[in-house]
Parts: structure tokens; sequence; C-alpha cells
């Protein structure tokens, strides 16, 4: 059997010493190549701690990360630098995460530096491959994050993520803060990239977008799972109470997935020139 991209055996983190501090896990959890799979709960349940775990910004204090299954810790230096550079992640807010002194062109150029890419040509022809799939037009390659628009900074920071040429994509909230025209064109991109192997782990509050992309759903509450499987069985006919009540907590029209099926007809480059006034 094929190993999972990422898996998380009993992992536990705990923020402080005191018998308050919050502790989440022990939580267990595999992506598989070509799998989305959500991580949903209510605010501080521990979905963004486990996240980060995941894609190696933050050590666990019990359990073990496998990266395809081997340990990134078991391994030779540059091997282990190689490892978890297969797992890249996405935040929520990309203004944060951009530099404001850098242009498109050199935060997208740079990941690949980093994994090795010297070919200048290769280089161009992957940063103008990751612009086309992010449908960011030429004209911005030179600009920075200021002069770009919300949506646009999000899909530089997803080129960027890609141009480390990862095997998963750790999202944590990464369509929250888009307009739904630019949530519509990303879930796409996302769909197709699922289609050739990219696994994700997707922390998000919206059900209806866990709903279109998901395969699978993790329900975690005050840093325990308490339900997990398929998409129809978590939110269809969720068995734990909890789950339940944050499945209703959601507006029906949410909860069934927005209705993009007027947008859902635009081919994406149409859909990203629609949203694309900064
Ligand atoms: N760096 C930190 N130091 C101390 N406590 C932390 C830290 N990061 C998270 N926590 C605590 O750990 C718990 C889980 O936080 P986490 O951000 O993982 O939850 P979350 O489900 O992602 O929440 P949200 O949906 O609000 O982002 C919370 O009680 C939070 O206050």
């Amino acid at each position: 059997m094929t190993k999972p991209l990422i898996e998380l055996r009993d992992v536990a983190i705990r923020y402080g010493r005191g018998a308050r501090a919050p502790t989440i896990g022990p939580c267990s959890l595999q992506v598989a190549a070509g799998e989305i799979v959500a991580l949903v709960g209510e605010s501080g349940s521990g979905k963004s701690s486990l996240a980060r775990v995941a894609a190696g910004l933050q050590q666990a204090d019990q359990g073990t990360v496998l990266l395809g299954g081997e340990i990134a810790a078991d391994l030779p230096r540059g091997a282990a630098r190689a490892l978890l550079r297969s797992v890249q992640m996405v935040f929520q807010d990309p203004s944060n995460s951009l530099n404001p002194n850098q242009t498109v062109a050199r935060t997208i150029r740079e990941p690949m530096v980093v994994r090795g890419l010297r070919d200048r040509p290769a280089m161009e022809r992957a940063l103008a491959g990751l612009m086309e799939l992010l449908g960011l037009p030429e004209r911005l390659l030179g600009a920075k994050p200021a002069s770009l628009s919300g949506g646009q900074k999000q899909r530089v920071a997803i080129a960027r993520a890609l141009a480390m040429e990862p095997r998963v994509l750790v999202c944590d909230e990464a369509l929250s803060a888009l307009d739904v025209v630019n949530q519509l064109a990303v879930a796409r991109r996302f769909e197709a990239l699922r289609g050739q192997g990219l696994g994700m782990l997707m922390v998000s509050h919206d059900l209806g977008m866990v709903r279109r992309l998901a395969d699978r759903v993790i329900v975690l509450r005050a840093g325990r799972i308490v339900e997990q499987g398929s998409v129809a069985q978590v939110l269809d006919e969720p068995a734990d109470a909890y789950t339940r009540a944050l499945v209703r907590a959601t507006p029906d029209v949410l909860r069934g997935g927005l209705d993009l099926t007027a947008l859902d007809t635009l081919a994406t480059q149409e859909i990203l020139e629609m949203g694309d006034h900064p």
C-alpha cells in the first residue's frame, strides 16, 4: 500500500505548564496523495496548531510526524530538508505572509532557488506556468504586494507555495479572506491540483467550501478529534452531538455549499477577471 503523504501519529501539543494550559491531542490523522482532508471545529479547538505541526512549522510535544512514511529527523540533513519542503503552508492573510518589498516574480522564484533550480530558462518557464495556473497576468510580475488586490495576493502566496513543488499543501483558512469569485477560482485550482496527486490538509470554518472540496472531514473539539469520515457521513449524518451542533449552526445556504451555479458556468479566466479589480 502507498504510504500517506502526511501522517500525524498521536501528536500532542501543550501550550504552557499549568493545569489550565491549552492541550491538543493526542491526535492521529493522514492525508493521502490526491486527497483533500478538512479540519473543522470551533475557534480554539486546535486546528491551526495541528496544521502547523503537519507543515513542520511547529514542534509537537509528543507523537510523530511522518512524511511519505519517513521521519525527517531520522534522515541526513539534506534529505530531511528536502522532505520538509514537500509540505508547504498557505495562511489566511496574504498581506502578512508576502514580503512587501519583493516583486511577484521574485516572490515566486525564491522557492525555486531554495529547491536547487539553477537553470534560468526552466525557472522562467515554471514562473510563467504558475502565473497562468493562478490566473495572474504577466503584467503583475514586477508588481509589489501593495499594488495587488487581496485575491491576487493570495494567489501569489499559493503560487509561491507551489513553486516549491510540494506533495502536500496545508491551507489554514486560505480562502476565507477572499470574495466568492476568488474563492471559486482558487477552489477550481485546488481541484485540478488534487487531480494531479497533490494532497491537501485544509483548515476551514466554511462548511460549504468543505463540502465542495474535501474528500474527508475531521472534527476537532477542545483539542480532540470527535468524529471523522467522508464529507457525506460527517456533514449529512453526523454521529457526534458536537458535529451535529456545528453543522446546525451553519446557515442552510452555506451548509449545502454556496450556490455558485451561475458563476460555475464561466471559464476560470473570466471569473478571475471579474475578481481582479484592485
Ligand atoms: N502560541 C500559542 N501560545 C499559547 N497558546 C496557544 C498558542 N497557539 C494556540 N494556543 C491555544 O491553543 C488552543 C488551540 O488554538 P488553535 O489556534 O490551534 O485553534 P484553532 O481551532 O485553529 O482556532 P481558530 O479557529 O480561532 O484559529 C487555543 O486555546 C489557543 O489559545
